[in-house]
């Protein structure tokens, strides 16, 4: 069922591109089936390009046909679309399940508008269920765990931090870094986190978007409603 509900705010979302549009492309499921919808659209004639926020992205979106480029050359975008793995009323969110939050945030931060396509159960009052990435460099992990540890102790977190695919096989994102994933429970002050998250040295970023945002379509069993922001 949730499928199917991606796949409609997907295909809602891919009805507010219009023709000259540049094109943040998110990543995950939810994303993927937005670059299906998209790609429908390009192949009746909708000119648009596109900059992909993962490899993944890249290669399938290159498959059917949507012309590509890089943030490096299209420092601009007006809109960007993509999934997230929970949602506020705020517009909040908590993304990088699929380990694209770095490439997720900056084309984001590069995009006039965002818009979160997701499914209803990604809809939560407090963020903090779904673990949040923290994505980290390779050297001195150690010392970035403890530093990391210090922060949720200090705010009061629970500090359950897995490094992800687990020493043995570290999950590597498309920018050569590891991700830890912090079970928080309930994150009260995202903006507090965020901000302290990122001052620590070997931290590169972490998945809370914090207006980002400009809009939403989350499909359920009513059929797919737009959030605007609170
Ligand atoms: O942030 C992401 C990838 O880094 C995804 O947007 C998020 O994990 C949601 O994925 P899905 O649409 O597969 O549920």
């Amino acid at each position: 069922m949730s499928d199917q509900f991606k796949k409609q705010a997907a295909e809602r979302a891919a009805e507010d591109v219009t023709s000259g549009m540049r094109l943040g492309i998110g990543t995950g499921s939810t994303a993927e089936l937005f670059v299906h919808a998209l790609a429908r659209r390009v192949a009746d004639g909708l000119n648009v390009i596109g900059v992909p926020t993962s490899e993944r992205t890249r290669e399938l979106a290159s498959s059917l046909g949507i012309r590509l480029t890089t943030l490096d050359e299209l420092p601009e975008l007006d809109l960007t679309i993509d999934g997230a793995d929970e949602l506020d009323a705020h517009l909040a969110l908590i993304k990088g399940g699929g380990g694209a939050l770095l490439r997720e945030k900056i084309v984001a931060g590069a995009s006039a508008e965002m818009i979160v396509i997701a499914d209803s159960s990604k809809e939560v009052a407090t963020l903090g269920k779904f673990p949040l990435p923290i994505e980290v460099v390779p050297f001195g992990l150690k010392a970035t765990r403890r530093a990391i540890l210090h922060v949720l102790e200090d705010m009061g977190l629970p500090q359950n931090l897995d490094l992800r695919g687990g020493a043995e096989q570290p999950f590597l994102t498309d920018g050569g870094h590891y991700i830890l994933d912090a079970c928080l429970q309930e994150i009260t002050d995202p903006g507090t986190l965020a901000d302290r998250l990122v001052a620590i040295p070997g931290v590169v970023d972490h998945g809370l978007f914090l207006e980002l945002a400009t809009k939403a379509y989350v499909a359920g069993t009513d059929g797919v409603k737009t959030v605007l922001p609170i």
